[in-house]
């Protein structure tokens, strides 16, 4: 499909009107309305029966697994017997006249009814449990379900449940929120995150590390001025302890130098400006070491993406290494340090590292603040029990507001860049520092956001091998940048988030979006878009009007309906079979038909009657069920892609879905060899993107109230 023909439909050259069909429209018996109410009513119902004959035939191969049961494109029935096959017959017919009523229309045995017996050797091949696929990895339940409801909605034209959606004020203000967030997550890759934070508790039983992975023993510092012998103290105070007295600690801080800082070339002491104590690393030794709790791999992930760019990163590796500098006191009652930019201290310097040890202080906040954003790391309430820390990049404004109480003591380190190997994300990082949080969280806690539910679609934003043999045990460990902020953000707010690629059609991943500018494409500058095309691409052109519609509109003839068959993986488990309620839902929401856009196009051209929100108007996007290696096959090299993909490259055809990015890195998805005519490779592509379910807005409750904690 072109651009343009998915943009404005066919015009009059598209109807297509043989001289038998040359009604004139002021006859006709049926508008495009009708006409739609009509599919809509027609294809539920072909989808209600599929969905209970695939649990019949489940049933069926479950009785008697053997292939030859089907031959020349039939059941032989003969093979089964035994009261199970009159079992399942019977709940095939409860389960059709629940659903369908009337389909039966009495018959005394079910496996006569001829139209029945035609789809049930339509459906068999289609109905086939999958041993493959690990249920963990598919496509989340959350996601389906979202979009079935959303879906179903939709088309049965009940939008009361939303009272505001189609409203013209809702819609522009769900727009601007989606624009606003759209220009965040473009923010946020440009800037990447600017600081990131978090914590490590206190544990008192000190054991090999993989059995505290997030906590921390007592953390001891040794000192020493001049000659004097060395003294330790030991965080957080404690009664039973002698090194870990207030007395000790005064010591410490008695042994400190008041702190300077520089102005300009100078290096100057103003109390208002800076109250403070110091010790240079020459007169301290701490048992606390950043790289043991994963503090700078976090960094790494978070603000290494932003720095020198991603493929200078990429190729060469970078670390971030930190260089301890200080140890600071601020004590109350009147410690601070006003807003001011570290001096970087070479080149290669890119941020700074505070690490705040566990001793009990009152106020004391450290505020960072990059373009006109501002995060506020408040850690006075855990001062006592964790070890808490934040970075940020050398450019950025901060400062410590006023110490009231206690002694706010912090190790201060230098964080530069290096090469080295690659590394893991350790979850220790506290999405609440991230920026975009507080933003994402207010969307999301005031109505008019997504109401009634639905999934965010983001295209990450940084190249991932999500096509190779590691990948799905890559994503999401291996996510950075915005894409791991984007990530931890969401899923600390409770959403369930999944990473799963999109496969794209003749360069097309999503549908365009002029509202979102969103074109739906990945942008290849000066690349020739010259991508193979093969049989059976997405079928919307495949039904022509004037043969399959116009008869119904012009002559009430019966209608036929040619949806392309649904685009859905082999059923991951016996479950997702059994729900005959759900199944069918999905199959309605996987399957298309193109005819209606040809209608629908015939009478907006003609001025006649239409649905101008037509759920057939929306257009979907293939996602597959996980991420899986990049395959070459030889597979059913005549067949329409849509049948092809579930067995080479399962994927769900998933309209409503709110995309906010663009696509940005492809990767070869799989490559179909076809003899035919022509003998050729076919190459599709996928690109790897964040999903995220917003539950409906009346189910949000939980995550107000866990109030974003939690994180997992
Ligand atoms: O101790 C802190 O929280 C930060 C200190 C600081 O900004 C500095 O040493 O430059
Ligand atoms: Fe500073």
């Amino acid at each position: 499909m072109s651009d343009d023909e998915s943009d404005h439909f066919s015009n009059e050259q598209g109807w297509r009107m043989d001289e038998d069909d040359k009604i004139p429209i002021e006859e006709y018996s049926h508008t495009v309305i009708d006409l739609e109410d009509e599919v809509n009513r027609v294809m539920t119902e072909e989808c209600k029966v599929d969905a209970c004959l695939d649990w019949f035939i489940y049933c069926l191969k479950e009785i008697n697994p053997d292939d030859n049961l089907y031959m020349y494109g039939q059941i032989n029935f003969e093979l089964f017997s035994g009261s199970r096959l009159e079992e399942i017959k019977e709940e095939l017919r409860a389960n059709l006249n629940r659903l369908v009523p009337g389909y039966l229309d009495g018959a005394s045995d079910i496996l006569e009814v001829e139209k029945l017996t035609e789809r049930l050797n339509v459906r068999w091949r289609s109905t086939q449990v999958s041993n493959n696929t690990k249920k963990q990895d598919d496509v989340s339940g959350a996601i389906l379900d979202t979009l079935i409801e959303k879906h179903c909605r939709r088309h049965s034209g009940d939008l009361k449940a939303s009272s505001t959606a189609g409203l013209p004020e809702a819609q522009d203000s769900f727009l601007n929120s989606c624009l606003q967030l759209k220009t965040f997550i473009e923010g946020e890759r440009t800037t990447a995150s600017y600081t990131c934070g978090g914590c490590i508790p206190i544990v008192q039983a000190t054991g090999p590390l993989d059995k505290h992975p997030r906590g921390s023993g007592p953390v001891n510092i040794f000192w020493s001025i001049g000659n004097s012998s060395a003294r330790r103290v030991s965080l957080p105070l404690r009664a039973d302890a002698e090194d870990a007295s207030p007395a000790v600690l005064q010591h410490l801080i008695t042994s400190c130098d008041p702190a300077s800082f520089g102005r300009g070339q100078e290096d100057v002491m103003d109390l208002s400006y800076r109250k403070a104590g110091k010790l240079d690393p020459e007169n301290f030794a701490t048992s606390f070491h950043p790289a043991t709790f994963g503090i700078l791999e976090t960094i790494e992930k978070v603000l290494l993406p932003g720095i020198g760019g991603e493929t200078a990163n990429r190729l060469r590796s970078r670390k971030i290494y930190a260089e301890l500098y200080k140890m600071n006191v601020y004590s109350g009652p009147s410690g601070l340090f006003r807003s001011h930019v570290d001096t970087p201290r070479s080149q290669s310097q890119i941020g700074s590292l505070v690490v705040c040890l566990p001793a009990r202080f009152k106020g004391g906040s450290l505020l960072v603040r990059h373009q006109g954003r501002e995060v506020d790391f408040d850690w006075a309430p855990g001062s006592e029990t964790t070890i808490q820390w934040a970075a940020f990049y050398s450019d950025c404004e901060h400062e410590i507001k006023t110490v009231t109480e206690g002694d706010r003591i912090t190790l201060t380190y230098n964080l530069y860049v290096s090469d080295g190997a690659d590394s893991v994300l350790h979850s220790i990082m506290d999405p609440k520092s991230l920026p975009l949080y507080g933003w994402v969280k207010d969307l999301l806690m005031k109505p008019g956001f997504l109401d009634d539910g639905g999934v965010l679609g983001i295209f990450c934003s940084h190249a991932y091998p999500h096509s190779s043999s590691s990948t799905t045990h890559d994503l999401p460990r291996g996510l950075k940048g915005s894409d791991v902020v984007l990530y931890s953000i969401f899923q600390s707010l409770g959403l369930h988030v999944q990473v799963l690629p999109v496969l794209e059609n003749n360069g097309r991943y999503i549908p365009k979006d002029p509202k979102l500018g969103l074109k739906g494409k990945v942008d290849r500058e000066g690349e020739i878009e010259r991508r193979s095309r093969y049989t059976g691409e997405w079928g919307d052109d495949e039904y022509e009007f004037a043969d399959e519609i116009q008869p119904y509109l012009a002559k009430d003839e019966p209608l036929l309906v040619n949806p392309s068959n649904e685009v859905l993986p082999q059923a991951s488990s016996r479950e997702d079979i059994a729900d005959i309620d759900r199944r069918w839902r999905l199959l309605r929401m996987t399957r298309r038909v193109g005819s209606m856009k040809k209608a629908i196009s015939f009478a907006r051209s003609k001025g006649l009657p239409y649905k101008e929100d037509s759920c057939f108007l929306e257009e979907g996007a293939q996602i597959g069920s996980c991420l899986r290696p990049y395959e070459t096959t030889e597979w059913g090299q005549e067949m329409p892609l849509d049948e092809v993909l579930p067995h080479v490259w399962p994927a769900y055809y998933l309209p409503g879905i709110t995309w906010l990015t663009e696509p940005k890195h492809e990767e070869m998805a799989f490559s179909q060899i076809t003899y035919g005519n022509q003998a050729g490779l076919g190459t599709r592509y996928s690109c790897a993107a964040i999903f995220a379910v917003v539950p409906p807005w009346d189910r949000r409750t939980t995550l107000r109230e866990n109030n974003g904690s939690g994180g997992k």
